[in-house]
């Protein structure tokens, strides 16, 4: 069968494989600026997915550091006035260098300090752009919405036209997670329909996903929509596959963690979901 009659149901999932492959035959060091909450989970994912991270946030050796990365993952969810400084200084960095960063704006609705610093790091051109739907129509709309802190008020769905907006404002790949992980470069949009509601349950697995992102966006960034869609994909298989053991997010977070480890090829080709919207 030509590769243009396969169905798309084939097709994304040796997509899928193939990055997840790539991240574990090349290793890429990955450098996150990231809040205090998520590093232990967020360090975690990327070691068991086959990347290595690194959270350096310190302006002192972003000139030192950041040259050397394969991509840099930006989250402002215990952001404070002295962080700022080296999230733009390493974002700037990143972008001169032609490595790809990815940008996490955690409850960017909940105050005009988060907002203003996302729309300052939006001017610095992130690649790929992932937050939740509440996170996301925030952002898009430049204003304070109604918001629950870190966690969502929206479905992801909701934020489908917000996405596109922010996608074509500022050349970036934009991702909503949730029930469906929409993700859309303002024209294109797809879904990936893996993963299991109690992953919300789970502090930081929103954050964790977008290094994740950051890793499969390093090994081929002029992929980056199918890269960041493989990578939500990737994560969601992980927790239901982690779900199956699991009697709690508690025990979630550890099997999730051990299933993307062992994630093999006939897993991913099996359960891998992804269609376009
Ligand atoms: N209802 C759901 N069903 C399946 N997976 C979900 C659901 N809600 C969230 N997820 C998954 O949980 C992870 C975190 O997403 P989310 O909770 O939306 O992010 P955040 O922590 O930034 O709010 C993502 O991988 C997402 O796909
Ligand atoms: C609880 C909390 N508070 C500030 S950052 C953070 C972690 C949020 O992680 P995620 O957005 O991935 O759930
Ligand atoms: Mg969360």
């Amino acid at each position: 069968m030509k590769s243009e009659e396969e169905p798309e149901t084939s097709v994304w999932p040796r997509k899928t494989w193939t990055f997840l492959s790539e991240v574990r035959r090349r290793s890429p060091l990955i450098q996150c600026i990231t809040n205090f909450v998520s590093m232990d989970l967020m360090a975690n994912t990327l070691l068991s997915a086959g990347a290595s991270p690194a959270m350096i946030h310190s302006s002192d050796e972003i000139p030192d550091f950041t040259p050397h990365v394969h991509a840099l993952c930006i989250n402002i969810g215990t952001l404070s006035g002295d962080w700022f400084p080296a999230m733009k200084l390493a974002a700037e960095l990143s972008s001169k260098l032609g490595k790809p960063w990815v940008l996490d704006p955690v409850a960017v609705g909940a105050s005009r300090f988060r907002l203003n610093a996302c729309l300052e790091l939006l001017k610095l051109k992130p690649a790929v752009i992932r937050g939740n739907g509440s996170e996301i129509i925030a952002l898009s709309k430049a204003s304070m919405e109604s918001t629950k802190g870190v966690d969502s008020s929206h479905e992801s769905i909701d934020a489908l036209e917000s996405a596109k907006a922010l996608a074509e404002a500022t050349g970036a790949i934009v991702a909503v997670s949730g029930a469906i992980d929409i993700v859309t470069d303002g024209k294109r949009v797809v879904g990936a329909n893996n993963g299991v509601a109690m992953m919300q349950r789970i502090t930081a697995t929103g954050c964790s996903v977008t290094a994740l992102i950051a890793a499969f966006v390093s090994v081929d960034q002029l992929h980056a929509l199918e890269a960041t869609a493989s990578a939500l994909s990737v994560f969601g298989v992980a927790g239901e596959m982690g779900m199956s053991n699991a009697n709690g997010p508690a025990s979630l977070r550890m099997h999730m963690i051990d299933s993307l480890y062992g994630l093999d090829e006939a897993s991913v080709l099996s359960r891998v979901n992804i269609t376009s919207l």
